[in-house]
């Protein structure tokens, strides 16, 4: 089957070669890294159970590490594991200076409260940008009125991944994000909410839809740029799209599909087909996205080396 992302001639966003170009970039500053000072960044990685999910995805970070030139650091732990020990790691893992970043693979198991974990990893390690204190550092950040500018390369915190990976996408495809009308779909903490202050700190005027939006497709229809991110199968359709617009697509959905080998397939929150039709250009589900999530893990670790480095911003 031919998939999306290999075509280049027509309005699909290639999130793959997008991603490769970024690790490209990652890798040449590795090494200048390492030659100038002779640090190789290093990340953590902490896999809890064994979900065949979670495992693929830590394979292909610390597969990505590995080609870049940052050390990986992988710790897995039985589902049974307690809260406590999964502190304790987090807590030596802070402490230890050869670990740039820490990543604790989610979900986690019922019994573990997800959010007080993420909370005992240090901000500056906290590579996801997933840390309270990361996300409050995104809001407070106000470049405006003043001549500095808004980079995310030079964050002297963390951004969380997949919300940086949306905004390259849209960047380096070749939309300007000032002045544009955007709308983001879904409210999390881990993608609506951060994208939304991304978007807004790039000069965008946003507008959040959620769950009690009234009349969505009508709003979502004033968007120059989209960026579905709710967890609803193929939720947005082409009457949802204002022609011309870009259209970023967050979701992982897993659907029935009994002519795949697997017995499923993974859909966007996206009608790819009936939005591709509409749209200035649009991201696939596989080879949008994900890929860029990886990329942008791999440059906040890169990012977070530096900053220890300088004990300032990287930079
Ligand atoms: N602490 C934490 N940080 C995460 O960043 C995190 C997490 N937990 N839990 C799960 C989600 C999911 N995630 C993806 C990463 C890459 C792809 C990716 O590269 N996907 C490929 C296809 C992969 C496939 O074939 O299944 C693509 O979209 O083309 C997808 C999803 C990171 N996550």
């Amino acid at each position: 089957m031919a998939t999306p992302s290999s075509s280049s001639a027509d309005n699909i966003i290639d999130g793959k070669a997008i991603a490769e170009t970024i690790r490209g970039e990652i890798k040449e500053e590795c090494a200048a890294l390492l030659q100038s000072s002779g640090v190789t960044p290093g990340l953590a990685v902490v896999l809890v159970g064994n979900r065949t999910d979670s495992a693929t995805y830590v394979r292909m970070k610390i597969k990505a590490c590995e080609e870049v030139g940052i050390h990986s650091f992988k710790f897995d732990f039985p589902s049974d594991v307690t809260e406590a020990d999964l502190i304790a790691k987090v807590a030596e893992l802070n402490a230890d200076p050869a670990v740039h970043g820490i990543l604790v693979q989610l979900p986690l198991p019922g019994h573990i409260h997800e959010q007080k974990v993420l909370d005992t990893i240090l901000p500056d390690k906290d590579v996801d940008g997933l840390h309270p204190l990361n996300l409050a550092q995104l809001a407070h950040t106000n470049t405006h009125g003043s001549s500095r500018k808004f980079d995310l390369k030079t964050l002297p915190y963390h951004a969380a991944c997949t919300p940086q990976g949306c905004i390259e996408l849209i960047e380096r495809s070749g939309t300007v994000i000032e002045g544009k009308e955007a709308v983001v779909i879904g409210r999390s903490n881990i993608v609506g909410i951060p994208v939304f202050l991304l978007l807004m700190q790039k000069n965008a005027t946003v507008t959040v839809i959620h769950s009690r939006t009234k009349d969505a497709s009508a709003v979502c229809k004033r968007a120059d740029i989209v960026v579905a991110a709710v967890g609803r199968a193929e939720m947005v359709k082409p009457d949802w799209i204002k022609p011309g617009a870009v259209v970023i697509d967050v979701g992982i959905n897993s659907v029935d599909d009994p002519t795949s080998k697997k017995g499923y397939r993974l859909v966007g929150d996206v009608d790819f087909a009936g939005c591709k039709a509409v749209a200035g250009k649009i991201t696939p589900v596989p080879g949008g996205v994900g890929p860029m999530t990886i990329a942008m893990l791999l440059r906040n670790t890169l990012q977070g080396a530096k900053r220890g480095l300088s004990g300032g911003n990287g930079n």
